[in-house]
């Protein structure tokens, strides 16, 4: 289950080049990247660009026409506006970077920390940051410039202070989200140093919201220099877009044109750069989708394998089922070619080590593929209805009713923010269609069912006031209360502790009995595969190696990888006497 709720990212360089690649590949993104080259290109290669220094004065050329070695002709002062221009953008992303550098710097260093260590760090770094935030950034700069003069790249360290609070809030709160995942838990248990937990685990997953707010803010200090130049405040020496703007601006009456040049370049630039950051914002909100997916083979249509099973008593049958996820060389298949057949009233065991296909095997009976899988051929059969890439309201319709799921985190699968009882009245409510009176009732008899000492108190509870082992029998009571056909439990033992396993494993049990329910367990452990299946899959790679009655598979296994799982689980330990209830003594 781990690997279907954490969707596979790549290493960094190929996620990397594939931001890269997809924000290329959108028009837009690619032309405002294109746009951005040419403006660094010109800065850094000013010198070379320009046919004239940028102060270079030409008595006979002021406010002349375009002409005459002058591409775009000359300013009040009889300088060539095209040079200027070159020049300028070298001056003007230079401030830009110079607050970029001091905001993203004091910003996300501080972010880090307070969000990845909170307390008392936390709290004074907020004020130091609200307080910033609570000044007036253009009031701060012209007193600056009273007392430190008429250098911009001053003004902009100064704005870049001032921008500083918008990079701690966004780090410390994409931290926050971030610093309790069990990976990061996990980094801290093997002994990394916190900094290196940061620079390592933390700073790799906030780096493309800190990418795109560069971006923007660029943009926004574009801006700001260009308005400050554009007042007087910079030096007059120095070529900048705002002081071209200042000084076409002087000269309107005279050469009106002259003001669109510096205009454009602003304009252009700024444009460029939030073109920028929304493309990669929405190459990000597509998750992993590659561009190559739209070249993808189609999935199959529903219905469009092979006949219903014969068997009236198949519930489920499951035919050369593949399902794949888009990557950058094309579909990766994580389940290649399963069978599997599950009659009414049956539990089927489905087994393998970690990986090797069973949960996806599961969700593809669920319809709950991860963004980006599909079923790419093979059918599902289910009470004679092939139910492989059914369109999501039909799956819905069957979900929850006829198809019920128990997931391996009990915890997780409780929203916090509401109590249990409306968590299990409404699915009965919405699905059986029957009154809220009707469902509290029927909940508490449930939750009575599944073992609750005090059915109404935990009904009244908050999920984080009970218990992981009761959680889990709130979570069985769920999926058992529109009594359905099939019940799809994934790992449903796994995160609890030993004893609480036997009662939840011996709940199914019986509920599986009284119900008469088919009932598909994914599990790796063959000691719940002996307790409570009747048939059970090994799978491996993928693929089903074996498939047998659990008595077959523990007397006589046949696969070489099920003797190998048979062996590390039963090295050294007496088999357990094992007899499952048979179908027919369920159905009694
Ligand atoms: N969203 C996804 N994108 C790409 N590959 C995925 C995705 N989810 C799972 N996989 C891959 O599918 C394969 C099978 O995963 P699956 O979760 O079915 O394994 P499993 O047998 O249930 O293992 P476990 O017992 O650890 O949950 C793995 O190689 C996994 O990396």
């Amino acid at each position: 289950m781990s690997a279907a709720s954490t969707p596979q990212t790549g290493t960094p360089a190929a996620t990397r080049d594939g931001i890269v690649r997809s924000v290329l590949t959108n028009p837009l993104g690619l032309l405002a990247a294109a746009l951005l080259t040419m403006v660094i290109l010109a800065a850094v290669f000013a010198p070379q660009i320009a046919p004239f220094p940028a102060d270079e004065l030409q008595i006979f050329k002021i406010n002349a026409p375009p002409g005459d070695g002058y591409f775009l002709g000359g300013d009040g002062s009889g300088r060539d506006i095209f040079s200027r221009l070159v020049y300028g953008a070298r001056n003007t992303l230079t401030g830009a970077l110079i607050a970029i550098s001091v905001a993203a710097s004091i910003g996300v260093t501080s972010g880090l920390f307070a969000g990845y260590f909170g307390g008392r760090r936390e709290v004074v770094m907020s004020w130091i940051s609200d307080g910033l935030m609570a000044l007036p950034s253009l009031i701060v700069l012209l007193a600056f410039y009273q007392s430190l003069g008429s250098s911009i790249q001053v003004s902009m360290v100064i704005f870049g202070v001032m921008l500083a609070p918008g990079f701690y809030r966004l780090t410390r709160n994409l931290v926050n989200g971030v610093k309790h995942e069990l990976y990061v838990d996990a980094a801290r248990v093997s002994g990394l140093s916190d900094l290196r937990i940061i620079v390592r685990h933390i700073l790799l997953v906030i780096r493309a919201p800190v990418i795109i707010q560069v971006s923007i803010v660029a943009g926004v200090s574009i801006v700001i220099q260009a308005g400050l130049e554009f007042l007087g405040l910079g030096d007059p020496a120095v070529p900048t877009w705002g002081g071209m703007l200042q000084d076409a601006f002087a000269n309107m009456f005279v050469v009106p044109t002259a003001i669109l040049w510096p205009g454009l370049a602003i304009s252009v630039t700024v444009a460029s750069f939030v073109l920028l950051a929304n493309a990669i914002r929405d190459r990000l909100q597509q998750g992993n989708r590659v561009a190559k997916v739209a070249a993808l083979p189609a999935p199959v249509a529903a219905s469009a394998v092979g006949a219903a099973p014969g068997d009236k008593d198949a519930l489920l049958e499951v035919r050369d089922l593949v399902v794949g996820y888009p990557s950058a060389d094309g579909w990766t298949e994580v389940v290649k070619g399963v069978s599997l057949q599950l009659r009414r009233g049956e539990v089927l065991g489905l087994v393998g080590e970690s990986g090797s296909g069973k949960t996806q095997t599961a969700f593809a009976v669920l319809g709950l593929l991860s963004t980006g899988g599909r079923i790419l051929s093979g059918s599902i059969w289910f009470d004679g209805r092939d139910i492989a890439n059914l369109p999501e309201e039909e799956m819905r319709k069957l979900r929850g009713k006829r198809i019920a799921y128990v997931p391996q985190e009990p915890m997780s699968n409780l929203d916090p923010a509401f109590r249990i009882g409306y968590q299990l009245t409404e699915p009965m409510v919405t699905v059986l269609g029957i009154s809220r009176g009707e469902a509290k009732a029927r909940a508490l008899k449930l939750l009575a069912r599944v073992g609750m000492p005090n059915p109404l108190r935990t009904f009244n509870a908050y999920p984080h006031q009970i218990s992981g082992g009761m959680a889990q029998r709130v979570l069985i009571a769920r999926a058992i209360s529109c009594n359905p056909d099939l019940l799809i439990a994934d790992e449903p033992t796994t995160a609890l502790d030993v004893t609480v396993q036997a009662e939840v494993l011996e709940l199914l049990r019986d509920l599986q009995a009284e119900m008469n329910m088919s009932v598909v367990l994914v599990t790796h452990n063959f000691g719940v595969v002996a307790d409570i299946c009747h048939r059970v899959s090994v799978m491996k790679d993928g693929k089903v190696v074996e498939t047998s009655d659990v008595r077959s598979l523990f007397a006589d296994p046949q696969h070489d990888y099920t003797k190998m799982l048979l062996g590390a689980v039963l090295d050294d330990v007496t088999p357990r006497v094992y007899r499952p209830l048979s179908v027919k003594e369920v159905s009694a």
